[in-house]
């Protein structure tokens, strides 16, 4: 019996940049926490502790703050291939790379009933987010968002599942839906306006939650992954994790009070947890491309 090194990776993980834009008087900020990954030959590094192909973690951390100094940072799907790219391209043993970015938003402060030139607050807790994986060859890019915490008050059943010894969740025709969407969808091809995309993809999938009646999460689920491929040609698929905040109708009776769906507990946990891939069936599958993400 024998005993080998099986795929692995090492980079820095979380690495938080902030980066202020001092073009002129009116400021911008970038808020970023980025990981790096890196693959290649490091057998060495495992077996014997021989390090002369590990680029430090610590100077991969340097090197996206160094990139943010030689050129705005743009957008992050950018950033991360300029990052990946880079390692990839002048380190020999380092064979692909993986950098994931997580955006945060800050908006400005309202002075006056306009928007102060460099006083911000931190936005909500959405995150857009990047993964992107570069071979040497090949670049793929998943664009995605975190954290967009929806509800809907009406609009939502749940009824007609199976029923054991242990069931006792009553069935319902008239539920509260509410989620927050971590969703992440792959392109094909890195020749993309990403800002847009990433605007048009979140608005569909708003759209999609706010619009299907639903009898299930995963239904909606589905909903709202058909919707984006069927408006984005160059998305391939996308992953969604849903998490069901459940909204418990309180019971009032012993108040003499009658409860139509108007007074919940909002329960943090245990939640249920609906993820799934919506998918094109015509594009070849990107195995790497999801390669530990987070999430999926
Ligand atoms: O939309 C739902 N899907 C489920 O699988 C499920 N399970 C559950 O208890 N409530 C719900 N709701």
């Amino acid at each position: 019996m024998g005993i080998v090194l099986g795929p692995n990776q090492y980079g820095k993980a979380e690495i938080r940049l902030v980066a202020v834009d001092r073009d002129g008087d009116r400021h911008g900020i970038r808020d970023l926490t980025i990981g790096t990954s890196l693959r290649g030959e490091f057998d060495s590094t495992h077996h014997t502790g021989d390090n002369a192909n590990v680029l430090p973690t610590d100077t991969q951390k340097n090197t996206a703050y160094a990139f943010a100094k030689q050129a705005p940072v743009g957008e992050i799907e950018d950033f991360a291939l300029r990052l990946g790219k880079h390692f990839v391209d002048t380190q020999e043993p380092v064979r692909g790379a993986r950098i994931l970015v997580e955006e945060h938003a800050w908006e400005r402060i309202e002075v006056g009933g306009s928007g102060h030139d460099h006083s911000f607050r931190r936005g909500s807790d959405e995150k857009r987010t990047a993964a992107v994986t570069f071979d040497g060859g090949t670049a793929h890019v998943v664009t995605g968002l975190k954290d967009l915490v929806v509800l809907k008050s009406t609009g939502s059943e749940f009824w007609g599942y199976p029923k054991d010894e242990y069931t006792t969740l009553p069935e319902t025709s008239d539920r509260i839906l509410a989620t927050a969407v971590t969703a992440r969808w792959r392109h094909l091809g890195t020749d993309v306006d990403w800002a847009a995309s990433f605007d048009s993809v979140r608005t569909t999938l708003l759209e999609a939650f706010a619009t299907t009646h639903s009898y299930a999460l995963q239904q909606t689920l589905y909903a709202m992954g058909e919707s984006v491929l069927k408006q984005h040609p160059n998305v391939a698929e996308v992953r969604l994790s849903l998490p069901n905040k459940h909204h418990f109708r309180v019971d009032l009776e012993p108040f003499g009070l009658a409860n139509d769906n108007e007074v919940f507990f909002a329960a943090d946990r245990p939640y249920g947890l609906i993820e799934g891939t919506v998918t094109r069936d015509d594009v070849e599958q990107a195995p790497m491309a999801w390669y530990s993400t987070p999430e999926f």
